[in-house]
């Protein structure tokens, strides 16, 4: 139950809580991917199941959907919304202005276009994914297989002329095997210890072939809720300049707490 939950998890639980609050009946809603954002499907499932909220949820990835369906959310395509009034997620890495570090779970190109395709995209996060600069966390970027050494290298020779180099890139494997992602691809994971300038790598990484996406996401994040271990939020919105504390006290919920990780 809450009572055992490590501190860590209560962050993500207590951001996930309150941003469920910004669900409303009638809305198509993003759901994110990743431990964070299944804090969110669970807390959004119950509010349907308790409170009779009404809401169609777009999924950014299989697993995403699974639990969503698990916990009663009526879940649509982003083919059948078109476009969202919101998109909730969590995210790797986020600065002073909402830049992110998104894909540690691979599900970074269904993420952006969701996230693009939202009135607002809101994040939810634990403290510690707080950073002054952008790429302490290894920058996911989705390749195709095909060729895909060829592209490593070519993204390597990029990140050496934009003096962003680091440690270079590796293939995330998953065992003795690549990674595959939702859409049949493979990610490369970039150790760059600080991105200078993220906005333009992020436009440049996207211009070399066999790159899909990469999970910089550079001006879109509207809002972010970063939790506390001991029940604290903080909810700063970058278009209205506006910080908002507030404190959430652990409630006994089992049909949230029974099925731990993502
Ligand atoms: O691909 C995964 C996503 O971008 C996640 O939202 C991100 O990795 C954060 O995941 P978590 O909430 O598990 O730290």
């Amino acid at each position: 139950m809450a009572g055992e939950l490590s501190p860590i998890d209560k962050a993500k639980f207590v951001a996930a809580k309150r941003a469920a609050e910004f669900v409303e009946d009638g809305m198509r809603v993003g759901l994110g991917t990743g431990s964070t954002a299944a804090w969110l499907v669970r807390c959004l499932g119950e509010m349907v199941r308790e409170e009779g909220l009404k809401f169609r949820g777009v999924p950014t990835s299989t697993r995403t959907a699974e639990l969503a369906r698990e916990v009663g959310i009526e879940v649509v395509s982003l083919d059948e919304a078109r476009w969202l009034d919101l998109t909730i997620d969590g995210a790797d890495e986020f600065d002073a202005e909402l830049n992110l570090i998104k894909g540690g779970g691979g599900a970074l190109l269904q993420e952006k276009i969701v996230a693009t395709a939202s009135d607002q995209l809101l994040v939810i996060a634990d403290a510690a994914k707080e950073v002054e600069h952008l790429g302490a966390f290894p920058l996911p970027v989705e390749v195709i297989p095909f060729g895909w050494p060829t592209t490593q290298a070519l993204i390597e020779e990029t990140l050496v002329a934009m003096d962003v180099m680091g440690r270079g890139a590796t293939l995330r494997m998953t065992g003795d095997r690549p990674f595959i992602t939702d859409e049949g691809n493979h990610i490369l994971d970039l150790h760059l210890g600080r991105i200078g300038n993220a906005r333009q790598l992020a436009m440049v990484l996207n211009q070399i072939p066999g790159v899909v996406e990469n999970g910089l996401f550079i001006d879109i994040c509207d809002i972010v809720v970063i939790g506390y271990g001991d029940g604290r939020i903080e909810m700063r919105d970058i278009n209205s300049g506006t910080v908002e504390n507030d404190r959430l006290d652990f409630v006994e919920t089992d049909n949230l707490f029974s099925d731990l990780g993502d």
